[in-house]
């Protein structure tokens, strides 16, 4: 059950908003190495990768807590599209491009878990799907006898329509209860063979962010964030449950008329 609000943080530029995510991060970094060792993160696609990147490879003021481990991270994705890995529709291709390619290498290498399609013969996204979710187990139920995994942080973009991961609105996904990683075969937006997350996994991750910038995400936004219009919306249902553990990186259009934004840092 989610206990509190989601945290709706709104920055003057994107120079602020990347500085500010960047503490965020990091900080879900310490954390998760104190409790295991490892820092285990879910990663979007869209515009994220891009923001991240940012984030990441600006340079650290020395101390450990501004400086990546990369070496100790564990990259999954929180949603892929179902094509090749060297597709200009991979998000794994997008996130190498953006950030992996671009770690220098003494910040060490993270290990990344692609959803790779390479691996099957022909173009079923369930099978797709079940690989992800045994690549999952491995990672996650082996060492934590859970039934569910708990990411230490994934990171989310939130769509024009209120779409997250390849969860769309009014699909059949958003009820899926038991399923770690599901297969989506008809987005609405393409490519329409897609694999996903699902909500109950995206919930349970010990930390939430929606990175959602600019003018186009003002509307989605206010019915986000006005529960009655927008309680069915897949980016909402994330809000309702995670609660507290939610915490949204906006710029000022994206938020305008969204009625409780946070200005400035955490
Ligand atoms: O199709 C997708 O879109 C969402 C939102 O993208 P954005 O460009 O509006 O941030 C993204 O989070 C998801 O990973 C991707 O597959």
């Amino acid at each position: 059950m989610a206990t509190g609000h989601p945290n709706l943080h709104s920055f003057a530029s994107s120079d602020e908003l990347a500085a500010q995510l960047r503490v965020y991060v990091l900080r879900n970094q310490t954390s998760a190495l104190a409790r295991h060792g490892t820092f285990r993160l879910a990663v979007s696609g869209g515009s994220l990768p891009t923001v991240l990147a940012k984030a990441l490879l600006a340079t650290s003021n020395g101390t450990p807590e501004d400086t990546p481990q990369f070496s100790k991270w564990h990259i999954f994705f929180a949603d892929e599209r179902a094509v090749p890995l060297d597709h200009e529709d991979s998000n794994y291709r997008l996130l190498n491009d953006e950030l992996v390619s671009k770690i220098p290498a003494e910040l060490g290498t993270p290990v990344i878990h692609p959803i790779d399609k390479n691996h099957i013969e022909d173009d079923d996204p369930q099978e797709l799907a079940d690989l992800y979710q045994e690549d999952l187990m491995r990672e996650f139920a082996a060492k934590d006898s859970v039934k569910v995994p708990a990411f230490d942080l994934i990171l989310l973009g939130c769509g024009p329509d209120g779409h997250t991961c390849s969860l769309f609105p009014g699909h059949a996904l958003l009820r899926e209860k038991d399923a770690w990683v599901a297969a989506e075969t008809n987005s609405p937006k393409p490519p329409p063979k897609r694999i996903t997350l699902t909500l109950p996994v995206v919930t349970h991750a010990f930390n939430i962010a929606f990175v959602a910038t600019g003018a186009g995400k003002k509307d989605i936004l206010k019915q986000i964030f006005d529960l009655e219009e927008g309680s069915s919306l897949p980016s909402a249902l994330v809000n309702q449950g995670a609660g507290d553990k939610v915490t949204w990186f906006t710029d000022h259009p994206a938020v305008d008329g969204v009625s409780f934004p946070r200005r400035g840092s955490l």
